[in-house]
């Protein structure tokens, strides 16, 4: 039986945060708008909650962190999950460790990865992430198709005067290597839409998105946050282009399926608040699992909503005072 919220948003999938740790250090990096935290779920209590939430109808999951490639015990988790999960399994990860993981994740049961990437160039690269990895991390795409872990998409979070011009290069190399390249607008963090960052490098995708939309072939739909996906030709083959685009975004919301679970053992019902998270770490009792459950998908609301416009300015004032407080 599937779980609906109170705004007639179904919960089909859960996005599980395995760690806060990460080996890069992404200047504009939300950590999932989680805080550092310290223990981990283990293997055994992740186990119990995907069970749980497939009995409620979940049948997908997204792998998160932090860097979930960081995990020792990856390769058990994701066996665990499979147990239960039929649907999709996936993972998103800075690509650092596949070239090693990569056929045993395969082989555990994983489906496909988001691999990020920002940049084209070593430089621009290294400017964002802190770390010297470009070319490793297209070994990384090369292991992930050799593996099957497909199709492989790659996340490029578009930042302004810093890397969208490498944006035509990211679209042929997406179309060499076969995946998906996701255009990802700059969401905010912790500290709101008026941070030193997010003033400085956001930029909405509109006009991109429109340059991508009129030489696009056709257009599909992720399901998920109805993000349209353009097919355009390019030098090497088609590609498959996906705008992800959160900010202010009402429609985004609207298609928000999925319920999240921290690495600290909540579950959390909103990327952008943690007010309404529901604790379950420390308790094993599946029935009591379950009500927080049902409370947890009960507390949900879609962030950006219709006419909300009186509410996202109050958004921005608060974020702009918090952030004069400082
Ligand atoms: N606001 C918001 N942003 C999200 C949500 N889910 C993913 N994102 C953002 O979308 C970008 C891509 O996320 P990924 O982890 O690659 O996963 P995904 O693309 O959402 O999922 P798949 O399409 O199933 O692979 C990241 O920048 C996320 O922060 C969400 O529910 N709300
Ligand atoms: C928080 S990371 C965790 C997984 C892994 N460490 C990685 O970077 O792929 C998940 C995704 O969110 C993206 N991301 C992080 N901060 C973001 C922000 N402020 N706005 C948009 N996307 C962001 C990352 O680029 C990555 O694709
Ligand atoms: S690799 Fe992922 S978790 Fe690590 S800093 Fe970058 S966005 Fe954040
Ligand atoms: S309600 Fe909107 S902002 Fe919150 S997690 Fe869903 S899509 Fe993201």
């Amino acid at each position: 039986m599937v779980l609906t919220d109170l705004y007639g948003r179904p919960v089909l999938s859960l996005r599980i945060q395995l760690n806060t740790t990460c080996n890069f250090n992404c200047f504009f990096c939300h950590m999932e708008g989680t805080e550092i935290s310290g223990e981990a779920l283990k293997p055994e209590e992740i186990e119990r909650v995907v069970k749980i939430a497939h009995k409620f109808g979940v049948n997908k999951i997204k792998l998160t962190g932090g860097e979930p490639t960081l995990r020792r015990d990856l390769i058990d988790i994701v066996k665990r999950i499979r147990k239960y999960i039929t649907g999709n399994i996936s993972m998103t990860t800075n690509g650092v460790m596949l070239p090693i993981l990569a056929y045993e994740l395969k082989k555990a049961g994983l489906d496909r990865v988001n691999i990020s990437m920002h940049a084209f160039d070593e430089d621009t690269f290294q400017a964002i992430t802190g770390v010297n990895s470009r070319d490793r991390i297209i070994k990384a795409i090369d292991a992930a198709n050799e593996a099957g872990l497909t199709p492989v998409k790659i996340n490029f979070v578009v930042l302004r005067d810093l890397n969208v011009d490498q944006i035509p290069d990211m679209i042929e190399l997406a179309a060499e290597k076969h995946a998906i390249l996701q255009l990802i607008e700059y969401e905010t963090t912790r500290e709101g839409e008026s941070s030193k960052e997010y003033l400085k490098y956001h930029m909405p995708l509109d006009s991109l998105e429109k340059e991508i939309a009129d030489k696009a072939l056709s257009i599909e739909r992720n399901e998920l946050h109805n993000r349209p996906r353009y097919i355009i030709r390019t030098q090497a083959g088609e590609v498959k282009v996906e705008f992800v685009k959160p900010q202010r975004n009402p429609d985004f919301c609207a298609h928000c399926t999925r319920l999240r679970i921290t690495s600290e053992g909540e579950f959390k019902t909103c990327l952008m608040r943690s007010d309404t998270n529901v604790k379950f770490k420390g308790i094993n009792d599946e029935k009591t699992i379950s009500e927080l459950f049902r409370q947890a998908v009960l507390r949900r609301e879609p962030y950006w909503r219709p006419g909300d416009e009186v509410r996202q300015n109050e958004v921005l004032a608060k974020s702009i005072i918090q952030n004069k407080r400082k």
